[in-house]
């Protein structure tokens, strides 16, 4: 087999994401010949302008995939969460590997803080994100939001340094560093900070035509997993065909039954809407969530 060639972006996360990635392709190929390109994409260059006006969270990904296009690298590792729903055309996600723990954490600057109900009035919380900062002020309406973003070791070295009482974060992200064992943290209920889509997932993508890329990421493609981001996905496409909506989402199979909990905060209200739907089968349970919370009052 040829030396396969992995694009990821240079974050610390984005680089273990690859290695767990490689390791999994390990397990299930064998050895085999790989390089690792890192890039820096628009969207880790830009870091003082909001994610909206870069052209939301696909800033992370075009730089990527474009290297998929060219042929510089055959397969691209991502966050779930990050990928927007429409990809390059001619790219595909040939594998989703077995999911991560999905929920939000709230950390603490100080250790003697162990909740959301401990923290003193108007505590400043580090968040760009749009769709935790109104799930969050949903449960307690005094606190203060700021807008943080970047790497994970530069927010929690904010967080350190005091320019927050608290930021929020993706478990699996910080469970992936191994960073997890010296926070102080509350883990957020999936009704109370409904995740984002495909949050706590890796996806791998790769050219739609690369039948042997495609063959061998069917082998570390977690089918559960897959099935869940592709509901999530499809809530997301429905409603994010143009904007930036604060929306959340995240599907799971309980027996033989798929539940969906999604979140949806149209005119960004404190709160938003929640829904839960319960179906035997996955086929469009997601777009079935979008036009409940579209027309939900
Ligand atoms: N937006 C950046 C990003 N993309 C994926 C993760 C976490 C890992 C994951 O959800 O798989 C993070 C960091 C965070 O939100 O805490």
């Amino acid at each position: 087999m040829k030396k396969i060639r992995i694009g990821t972006r240079e974050s610390p996360l984005a680089m273990r994401q690859t290695q767990i990635i490689i390791d999994l392709l390990r397990e299930k190929i064998g050895l085999f010949d790989y390089e690792i390109i890192s890039t820096k994409t628009l969207g880790d260059k830009l870091l003082d302008i909001s994610l909206k006006e870069i052209g939301g969270k696909g800033v992370f990904v075009k730089d990527i995939e474009a290297g998929l296009l060219t042929g510089e690298i055959d397969l691209a590792v991502h966050s779930a969460k990050d990928m927007p729903f429409k990809l390059l055309s001619g790219l595909t996600i040939g594998a989703i590997a077995p999911r991560a723990v999905v929920n939000d954490v709230l950390i603490f600057r100080d250790s003697a803080v162990k909740s959301l109900a401990d923290l003193p009035p108007n505590a400043v919380i580090g968040t760009s994100s749009s769709r935790r900062d109104l799930q969050l002020l949903a449960l307690r309406a005094d606190l203060k939001i700021t807008d943080s973003r970047g790497k994970i070791e530069t927010r929690l070295a904010k967080l350190q340094n005091g320019e927050f009482d608290a930021i929020i974060l993706a478990e699996a992200g910080l469970a992936r560093m191994a960073y997890l064992k010296d926070l102080t943290f509350q883990r957020f209920s999936i009704s109370e900070c409904v995740p984002a889509v495909g949050q706590g997932a890796l996806a791998v993508e790769c050219r739609k035509d690369d039948i042997e890329m495609l063959t061998i990421l069917e082998k570390i493609t977690d089918n559960v997993s897959a099935q869940a981001v592709a509901i999530e996905r499809e809530f997301l496409e429905v409603l994010n065909g143009n904007c930036e909506l604060p929306l959340g989402a995240y599907a799971e199979k309980i027996g033989e039954t798929w539940q969906l909990t999604a979140f949806l905060a149209e005119n960004r209200e404190i709160s938003g809407k929640k829904v839960i739907l319960m179906s035997e089968t996955p086929q469009n349970l997601g777009r079935k969530a979008a036009e409940k919370l579209l027309w939900k009052k």
